[in-house]
């Protein structure tokens, strides 16, 4: 089993009770509604780690991954960045500290990058938006970049849309890394490419993130990816982080029913012979079920569920920790989950 890393004195970020709320919008237009995006998340990165977010879609994981990067900002809790609270630093010390240590690699590279600018120049924008440097230093740490990436010299002069998608997603990763940062989160950073570069960009970040000490926030819908990529999984439901699980043990020993009933229907996971049906869809974001807000589609609910959002629990492994009253025994197959879950008692 893989380790867990151990934070150091502090976690290179670290969220508290962190919400989010937008403004909902029906038909472009902003309502009265509430859409509760992210509801209560802790969540602390160490230096080095993976962590990879799942969840279907809508269940707040972009909006995690955003607040970890200081892009969206919370409307309470804390998100503390090796200690100190990223929201209450003066603005410009706050656009240094994010843009220095993080770096966010988006979906789709071919709007994450301006079209106007050819690769030596996007890639030197962050340091000269953080002067980082003197023209020399940049130029030259434009080349260390590309090499590090693995893209040609040939290409510092062409723009984005002369690249292919996978060169692009590369310049998009150079970009994240610019400015050395400690941590990147990537959203989805294959989803939008050819199937045929997907492993090699999955690759490259896992060289990366070796070769230069990373923590990595990884969020996909690829839950196989996820689990591959990753030291430890959070689970994500209506805007809350359920369980989060040693990675090599997400399968078969996680406790949460949505996480074991997610990874059960991913096909060629070596336990998902027999899936676990969830009923039903996802609640709205807007108005979230009382209680645990998973109660509406699970079939070990109780009263309880509806009155009560679980507290964290430790599991009996180190790492692992789940929000659930009524939780999947650890060591529990699931086969035998999907025929409870089936005939509901
Ligand atoms: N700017 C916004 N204004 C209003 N609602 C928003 C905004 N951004 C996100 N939301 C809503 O917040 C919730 C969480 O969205 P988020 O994009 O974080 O989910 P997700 O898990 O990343 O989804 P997906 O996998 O589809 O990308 C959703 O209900 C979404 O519609």
């Amino acid at each position: 089993m893989k380790a867990i890393p151990v934070p150091e004195s502090h976690p290179i970020v670290e969220l508290t009770d962190t919400h989010v709320v937008h403004k909902a919008r029906s038909g472009g237009v902003f309502t009265r509604d509430r859409v509760y995006a992210l509801t209560g998340a802790d969540l602390a990165v160490a230096p080095g780690e993976t962590v990879g977010v799942v969840g279907e879609s809508g269940c707040g994981k972009s909006t995690l991954a955003k607040v970890l990067v200081g892009v969206e900002r919370p409307a309470s809790g804390t998100v503390a960045f090796r200690g100190r609270d990223l929201w209450t630093m003066p603005p410009a010390e706050r656009r240094a500290t994010v843009g220095r240590s993080t770096g966010m690699i988006f979906q789709d590279p071919s709007t994450a990058l301006n079209r106007r600018l050819p690769v030596r120049r996007i890639l030197r924008d962050p340091m000269d938006v953080h002067e980082q440097g003197g023209k020399r230093e940049r130029e030259d740490r434009v080349r260390e970049l590309m090499a590090l990436v693995g893209l040609p010299r040939a290409l510092a002069d062409a723009l984005p849309g002369q690249l292919s998608g996978g060169q692009r997603q590369r310049v998009a990763i150079a970009r994240a890394l610019a400015l050395d940062p400690d941590l990147v989160v990537a959203d989805e950073p294959t989803s939008a490419l050819d199937v045929s570069v997907r492993a090699q960009i999955l690759n490259l970040l896992l060289d990366l993130k070796e070769r230069l000490g990373l923590a990595l926030v990884f969020v996909s819908h690829d839950i196989q990816t996820v689990r591959r990529m990753s030291d430890r999984v959070i689970t994500m439901y209506l805007g809350r982080i359920v369980e989060e699980t040693p990675a090599d043990r997400v399968t078969d020993r996680s406790c949460h029913p949505y996480t074991r009933a997610l990874f059960s229907a991913t096909p060629g996971l070596l336990h998902a012979v027999d899936p676990i049906p969830l009923v039903g869809p996802v609640p709205s974001a807007v108005r979230p079920p009382s209680g645990c807000p998973f109660r509406t589609r699970c079939w070990k609910v109780s009263e309880l569920c509806a009155q009560v959002m679980p507290e964290f629990s430790d599991a009996s492994s180190p790492g692992h920790r789940y929000r659930c009253h009524h939780p999947v025994e650890e060591d529990r197959s699931t086969h035998d989950l999907a025929q409870s879950a089936r005939e509901p008692s």
